[in-house]
């Protein structure tokens, strides 16, 4: 059986492990890793109290020990608030961590009582735990799958606030109940083990957290146009192969505008690249006016766009497409006098997702040839 203080030094090496891996991940933009990296750092220092508190005065292995940790839960679930986007309560916090420690010193040398301290700092553990769980539940409709990690913080929360009463009770109503932290008993190595491993238990819940937000942010980054905050090219691809297999599947009908924005090279050369791209964006904003949610606007490239639009055929597809035209003619002042031209095409039974974007490229160009400001629909889209 391991020591007290194996434990304790266990537990001061998972925290510097964990530690290890936040650490590379602080620069990301994930918001909290900075405090659960905190709480990791104070964890170690209270992990390495506890485990010399005879070696050292009674002061850094009782008072210091215990606001040290408790510091260290905080700080733990001041991250998660801020992983989870809820307002953090750093004042109230420190607060309690200051009372637990000034109530810890108090129950040490004006009235010596183990049950009492043991009581006040596993008390103050639970609640954290219970504030953590509490937090990730607070964000359920914001959970993404899959929801792996959120159920493994919520299952070891209930764990530790749950080990942690447990331990209130058995030391307040056991008669052979453990007179120190460091005593090897059975039952105290065994509870030891169990709340020393806790912060860094809740570390690793906060890694699974930031990494999977990490992907999610990269992915959103590839399928989103940085500049117009339109969906992007490969966006495009993947949504519109998912979105034909699916109209073919149900027998439903699906269209394909393309959109040239005309005489844009003007803008730039004229008004400056900046220009330029306010209108690239004014135009998406008022494109996003004008179509449904279930409509996938991308920017294919430059100032050309498509959308993707589902459940709609060619004569839906059409008035759409004039509606938009007029709406951005409309819009001389905001959009530097910019028209479109636009060129629809419908699934038919032959099509792929790159034949229905020729198709719809071949109308594109007969609109311009029309003298642009126009939409043109392509001819084979009649015969589907
Ligand atoms: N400001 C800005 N300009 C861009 C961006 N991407 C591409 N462009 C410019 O968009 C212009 C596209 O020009 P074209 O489509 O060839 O020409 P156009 O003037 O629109 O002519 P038509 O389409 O034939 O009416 C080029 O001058 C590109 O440099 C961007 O992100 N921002």
């Amino acid at each position: 059986m391991l020591s007290t203080k194996q434990i304790f030094l266990i537990a001061c090496l998972l925290c510097f492990v964990t530690f290890l891996v936040l650490f590379s991940f602080r620069e990301n933009g994930v918001k909290g890793i900075r405090q659960v990296i905190l709480g990791c750092v104070l964890g170690m220092a209270g992990n390495i109290l506890y485990a010399y508190g005879r070696e050292l005065a009674p002061f850094f292995g009782y008072e210091m020990a215990n606001g040290t940790y408790a510091a260290a839960s905080a700080a733990m679930l001041v991250g998660y608030r801020k992983l989870f986007k809820r307002p953090p309560h750093i004042r109230l916090l420190a607060g309690l961590v200051a009372g637990l420690t000034v109530a810890t010193g108090v129950f040490h040398y004006v009235f010596d009582s183990f049950e009492a301290r043991t009581a006040i700092t596993s008390l103050f553990q639970a609640g954290v735990a219970a504030a953590i769980g509490f937090t990730v539940l607070q964000a359920r409709q914001e959970w993404r799958r899959p929801y792996s990690a959120n159920h493994f913080i919520l299952g070891m929360c209930a764990l530790i606030a749950g080990g942690h009463v447990f331990r209130v009770f058995y030391q307040l109503l056991t008669a052979g109940a453990p007179r120190s932290l460091l005593e090897p008993t059975g039952w105290n190595t065994l509870i030891l083990a169990a709340g020393a491993f806790a912060l860094p238990v809740l570390a690793l819940g906060a890694l699974l957290t930031a990494h999977r937000r990490i992907v999610l942010m990269a992915e959103h980054a590839a399928n989103q146009d940085y500049l117009t905050g339109a969906w992007s090219r490969r966006a495009f691809f993947d949504v519109g192969g998912r979105e034909l297999a699916r109209a073919r599947r149900n027998g439903r009908p699906v269209s394909l505008l393309l959109i040239d924005l005309d005489h844009f090279k003007p803008i730039n050369d004229t008004h400056g690249h900046d220009a330029g791209d306010t209108v690239l964006k004014g135009f998406v904003q008022q494109a996003l006016l004008e179509l449904r949610r279930v409509d996938c606007l991308c920017r294919m490239g430059g100032d050309e766009f498509a959308v993707l639009m589902p459940e709609t055929d060619l004569p839906g597809a059409s008035t759409v497409a004039n509606r938009l035209r007029l709406r951005i003619a409309q819009e001389q002042a905001s959009l530097l006098g910019i028209t479109l031209s636009i060129g629809i095409a419908t699934l038919n039974k032959e099509d792929d997702l790159k034949s229905l974007v020729s198709r719809a490229d071949r109308a594109l160009y007969a609109a311009k040839d029309r003298g642009r400001n126009a939409v043109s629909v392509e001819t084979d889209t009649l015969s589907a």
